[in-house]
């Protein structure tokens, strides 16, 4: 075992090198001289390591400009190749550093660099795995076939869920070769719905640790264990409290599920390494009684934290965040129940880069479907109107997107664009004469109406041309609410966002009978196509995944620093871009998944141009060819080839 510490002395056997410090990216404490301690375990490596220390090294200092793009890559932008990989080509190999240069039983135990049966027989000689495999070698793409064989066998969701998680755990890059390469049918599986049943059962299916739990017991020590974390070099955390997971509601630490399922579509969809992206849970505990009865329930046992020793336990997180990893590192917060999550948003949003997935992903992903929409139902955003049912974080950030995009387009003010939009909550519609018991977030939207309790009342009265469903709440767009939107309506633009599956407003083929084959439908979760009436409908699935990937990608690669408004509306433009001729004769307002890097590239480079235009990007000069760009940075889960 050869390691390659900063700052400590290995006791036997030990070699030192001084002056080093370039390596020092992966360890913790590091203080220069860096030393390099190597512990030869008798296999006369000395010379070997030596030897092998001198051509990497070399390597790194020169050859980086070999392969660089054009302008080349600043280090500040995030998107250096930190540990040579991209310059692994089969003439020019690298060494698999991780903290130690894995060899042996380690290197077919460390999931970033195991190839399994992969390993070449030179290979098995060069890193003493000889015998510890059977003798046969396959290609990446035969293991490929194997594991989607087997995976195929698996009957129930969540064993498939449990197969690809064993797999990410053990053999990386074959885990997002696999994602990569079969989007469509995997993406159910690691994210909605299944993610849901994962992290409702996430104690019992527990295995090996992923992510970085913080709870209320690391107050004050925050940033400590943020260094315990093995990767130096983040660009994207996606972090949770676990109190509104999908519309399952409060799962605590158990909500971790999500922001791994999350980095795992940052990498497979939007090409962002996954060495560079940390899932972080804030366990400040639950007020979901079940679990806390649950003998195998992985949080603290009490009711959740609020108020000042919440908002302190944020604070010390953000704060730690930005110390350990700099100004450019993404924070992308999930699931947090909405009380806290405007508030986190409007508080951090001028200090840090910030970014809400479920209130400005969601927003960006359904505007893109609206504009798409419009070419089948014609008309301007202005000329419709639209009705939602739920107000929380999807809701009104949605419609205060579609509400700039309208008024942008029209040049009218927001306060007269938001008039068009009208949203229905728990209590009903959202009308002036409630406004003083408001939250602060509906207040925008609460116009003059006389009250009205339900759904179907409120479809009667506002006429909406589209209806979206944003309440967490399953079958809620009735067959009543439907048929009443296919009486005023040719073409009903209906989008049914909540997830997972059991929570959705509404099936597709509930959408499609109940409007006679006329609605144009999205969900959240996605439905298989349906037949009605000897027609094959094909639903689209309205998920913030076709937006956060590329999304934060833009950012990264244009080193921005803070998020605006403008992008989320680039990233939504750059998606509704992509919708072909082919997808609208499907009735699709959303391209399919299987083109999704495509998708996040021109998504990223839409955003990355917008961050420079506002001046918010600090990666310069700026690239001439944002697209090409933003491909070029995409990772590959192709193996490697070692020395
Ligand atoms: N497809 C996608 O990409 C996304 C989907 N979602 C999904 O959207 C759903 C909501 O998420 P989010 O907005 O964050 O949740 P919030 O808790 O912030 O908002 C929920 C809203 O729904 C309202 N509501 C709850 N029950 C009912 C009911 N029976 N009738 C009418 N309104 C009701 C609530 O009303 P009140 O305020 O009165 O309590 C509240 O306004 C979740 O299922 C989530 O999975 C979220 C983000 C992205
Ligand atoms: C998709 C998503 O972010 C949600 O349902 O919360
Ligand atoms: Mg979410």
């Amino acid at each position: 075992m050869i390691s390659l510490k900063a700052g400590s002395f290995l006791q036997n056997n030990s070699t030192s090198f001084s002056g080093i410090s370039s390596f020092s990216h992966s360890q913790r404490k590091v203080s220069a001289p860096v030393v390099v301690a190597l512990n030869s375990n008798g296999r006369g490596g000395e010379r070997k390591f030596k030897a092998l220390m001198e051509s990497t090294l070399k390597e790194i200092r020169e050859g980086a400009s070999a392969l660089d793009m054009d302008p080349k890559p600043n280090p500040g932008a995030g998107v250096e190749d930190v540990y040579g990989e991209d310059r692994a080509t089969e003439d020019q190999p690298v060494t698999p550093w991780t903290t130690s240069v894995a060899s042996g039983y380690s290197l077919l135990r460390d999931p970033h660099h195991n190839k399994g049966l992969a390993f070449t027989d030179k290979e098995r000689d060069a890193h003493y795995v000889r015998g510890l495999l059977p003798p046969a070698v396959v290609t990446q793409e035969l293991q490929e076939k194997k594991l989607m064989h087997n995976l195929r066998q698996y009957q129930v969701p969540l064993q498939r869920y449990m197969a690809l998680m064993d797999l990410q755990e053990r053999n990386q890059r074959l885990f997002y070769k696999l994602l990569i390469d079969n989007v469509e049918e995997l993406l159910p599986v690691v994210y909605t719905p299944t993610v849901g049943e994962a992290c409702q059962k996430y104690g019992s299916i527990f295995r090996r640790p992923q992510g970085l739990y913080i709870s209320l017991k690391e107050k004050g020590k925050i940033l400590e264990v943020l260094k315990n974390w093995p990767e130096k070099k983040i660009q994207v955390i996606v972090v949770t409290d676990g109190e509104r997971i999908l519309g399952l509601g409060d799962l605590g630490c158990q909500g971790m599920g999500i922001p791994v399922g999350k980095l795992a579509l940052y990498t497979a969809l939007g090409g962002v390494r996954p060495s560079s992206c940390l899932p972080v849970t804030i366990d400040v505990g639950t007020n979901n009684e079940e679990l806390l009865k649950d003998e195998f329930y992985i949080g603290i046992r009490q009711k959740r934290a609020t108020g000042q020793e919440y908002s302190e336990l944020l604070h010390e997180f953000m704060c730690a965040v930005k110390q350990n990893y700099g100004e450019k590192v993404l924070i992308q917060f999930e699931d947090f129940a909405n009380h806290n999550a405007f508030e986190l948003l409007a508080k951090y949003r001028a200090s840090h880069l910030v970014f809400n997935d479920d209130i400005q992903g969601t927003a960006s992903v359904v505007l893109a479907g609206v504009v798409a929409a419009l070419k089948l139902v014609g008309g301007t955003l202005a000329e419709h109107t639209f009705l939602f049912l739920g107000a929380g974080e999807a809701g009104t950030g949605i419609a205060e997107l579609i509400a700039l995009e309208m008024s942008k387009q029209t040049k009218a003010p927001i306060e007269e664009t938001r008039k068009k939009i009208w949203l229905v909550d728990s209590k009903g519609l959202i009308v002036s004469s409630r406004m003083e018991s408001l939250q602060h977030f509906k207040k925008p939207w609460a116009h003059e109406h006389e009250p009205l309790k339900t759904l179907l009342d409120a479809v009667k009265a506002i006429k909406p041309t589209v209806l979206i469903g944003s309440s967490g709440v399953g079958k809620t767009f009735t067959k009543e609410v439907v048929e009443a939107m296919a009486s005023f309506n040719e073409r009903p633009v209906i989008f049914a966002l909540s997830n997972p599956t059991s929570q959705s407003e509404c099936t597709a083929e509930q959408a499609y009978t109940w409007s006679k084959g006329r609605a144009i439908f999205a969900s959240g979760s996605p439905f298989d196509p349906v037949e009605c009436n000897g027609k094959v409908f094909v639903p689209g699935q309205a998920n913030n995944a076709y937006i956060f990937p590329g999304f934060g990608l833009g950012l990264v690669i244009s080193g921005a620093i803070r998020v605006h408004d403008d992008m989320l509306l680039a990233a939504s433009e750059a998606l509704a871009g992509q919708v072909t001729e082919d997808n609208f004769d499907k009735g699709l307002i959303y391209p399919p998944f299987c083109n999704i890097r495509k998708i996040s590239a021109e998504i990223a480079a839409n955003v990355a141009s917008k961050a420079y235009e506002l001046g918010l990007a600090t990666r310069l000069p700026r690239p001439a060819n944002l697209v090409k760009y933003a491909e070029s940075c995409m990772y590959s889960p192709v193996y490697r080839n070692y020395r």
